[in-house]
């Protein structure tokens, strides 16, 4: 029975890598996929891993109507028997219910990809309705790891190296020490650290001062 199936994990966590190796997987045994993306670091139309993969994908706009486009393609002949949709976050819920609906009644598969929460903890969107929808939502077994050792859980957003809690939900970026890092990054922090507002940098400032590293534990 086909799926929809949403992969998520922090950003840095290798949904985009996983996203390319299902499409790769799927292909080598004959099956057809469409591949979608929305706002890659790498540009338009590009969906792109750290790992250093990028192959072309079709990008996802407010406009795009994913019934629509799959019946576009099966007019034309083409068979689709899955779709690959990475940076799902940024649909918006009626995309992803237009997938949900291709599952149930196109018998397509849907693999969505995408970060949860934005910098401020909160749920994108999309995100929101792929869990409230998917079939199955899977964590990424590869642990994305907090400067204290933690698993980490949340993103945070840090302009001109601070970190913040307001701002537009949606800033394209990557995280601290990418090549071409901007004022605005990101950060993969565990909860306790998110809360406490406390990056590496904040940690190492910290230990600096006092000698010791500091889990931000203390009164
Ligand atoms: N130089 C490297 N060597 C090995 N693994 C790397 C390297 N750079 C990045 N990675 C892996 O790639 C992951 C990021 O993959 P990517 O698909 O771009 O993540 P996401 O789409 O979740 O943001 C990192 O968590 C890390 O495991
Ligand atoms: C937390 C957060 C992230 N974003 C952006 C930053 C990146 O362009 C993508 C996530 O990409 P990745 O492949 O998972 O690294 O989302 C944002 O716009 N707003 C946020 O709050």
């Amino acid at each position: 029975m086909a799926e929809l199936v949403f992969f998520s994990g922090t950003m840095d966590s290798g949904k985009s890598t996983l996203a390319l190796q299902t499409d790769h997987n799927h292909a080598a045994r004959g099956r057809s996929g469409l591949i979608f993306t929305r706002d890659d670091r790498a540009g338009t139309s590009r969906l792109s891993s750290r790992l250093g993969l990028e192959v072309d994908a079709r990008e996802v706009t407010d406009a795009t109507d994913f019934w629509d486009m799959v019946a576009a393609e099966r007019q034309s002949g083409r068979v689709v028997d899955y779709l690959v949709c990475d940076e799902a976050q940024f649909y918006s819920p009626a995309q992803v219910e237009q997938l949900a609906r291709l599952v149930d009644e196109v018998e397509l598969d849907v693999f969505a990809f995408g970060i949860t929460t934005d910098f401020r903890t909160r749920l994108f969107p999309g995100a929101a309705r792929l869990i409230e929808l998917a079939d199955r939502v899977e964590e990424l077994q590869v642990r994305s790891l907090c400067w204290c050792g933690a698993r980490a859980t949340h993103n945070a957003r840090t302009v001109g190296g601070v970190m913040v809690v307001e701002g537009d939900q949606v800033v394209v970026g990557d995280v601290a020490g990418a090549p071409d890092g901007g004022p605005v990054s990101y950060e993969v922090l565990c909860r306790r650290h998110h809360m406490r507002r406390m990056t590496q940098a904040d940690a190492r400032r910290r230990s600096t001062v006092t000698g010791q590293l500091d889990l931000g534990g203390g009164a």
